[in-house]
């Protein structure tokens, strides 16, 4: 799927996005090794500038201040190079929705039990009530339309191994990787 836009800033080369358990730290890395360029997990970029793990961020402080912190970490992240990967709830927020307008933007799709399957076990925050497959499923029906809204191209990340779905990436995104086709 393509989503028409008007310009697309030359850098970052691709940014990620998708629900937990997506593959976008996974597979963002892989994309850039695939392109020679560098790679940033918002998600360890906001650990490594605020010194605490994620879950310990919503635990002291709050869900609306991660997502502060998130907004200005990913802002930061917009103006450099290489690729992105989002964390999996960034793109609620309306600056960093608004912000990616400009940006050559992967979805990378996932059924929902592919995903949980992915996701369960780990430490996510919201995913640590009482049902986390039934929150799991609420959350990405929410966001679903987000995600398609906000890509230039979309991938399913439940195709094939990491690798697989990398190289599907790549080739989405080849056509948005020369300049002068970035008006199709
Ligand atoms: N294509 C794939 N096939 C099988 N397993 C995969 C694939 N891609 C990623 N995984 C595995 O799924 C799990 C979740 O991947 P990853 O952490 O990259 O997701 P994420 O989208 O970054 O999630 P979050 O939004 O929570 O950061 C990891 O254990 C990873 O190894
Ligand atoms: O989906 C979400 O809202 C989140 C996903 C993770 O990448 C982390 O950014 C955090 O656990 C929140
Ligand atoms: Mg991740």
């Amino acid at each position: 799927m393509t989503v028409n836009r008007k310009r697309i800033k030359s850098r970052p080369a691709a940014v990620l996005i998708g629900f937990m358990g997506a593959g976008k730290s996974t597979v963002g890395k892989l994309v850039a090794e695939l392109l020679g360029v560098d790679f940033v997990d918002a998600d360890e970029e906001i650990v490594r500038v605020v010194g605490r793990s994620i879950p310990e961020i919503f635990a002291e402080d709050g869900a609306p201040a991660f997502r502060d912190i998130e907004r200005r970490v990913v802002l930061d992240l917009l103006t450099r190079g290489g690729v992105v990967s989002l964390g999996g709830g960034a793109v609620m927020t309306t600056a960093i929705a608004d912000a990616l307008a400009e940006h050559r933007v992967v979805y990378l799709s996932i059924d929902p039990a592919e995903g949980y399957a992915r996701a369960q076990g780990s430490d996510r925050p919201l995913l640590a009530g009482e049902d986390p497959e039934t929150r799991y499923r609420e959350l990405l029906n929410e966001r679903h339309d987000t995600y398609a809204g906000l890509a230039t191209v979309a991938v399913d990340a439940g195709a094939g191994s990491a690798e697989q779905v990398a190289d599907a990436v790549v080739a989405a995104l080849a056509d948005y990787l020369i300049p002068e086709r970035n008006f199709p």
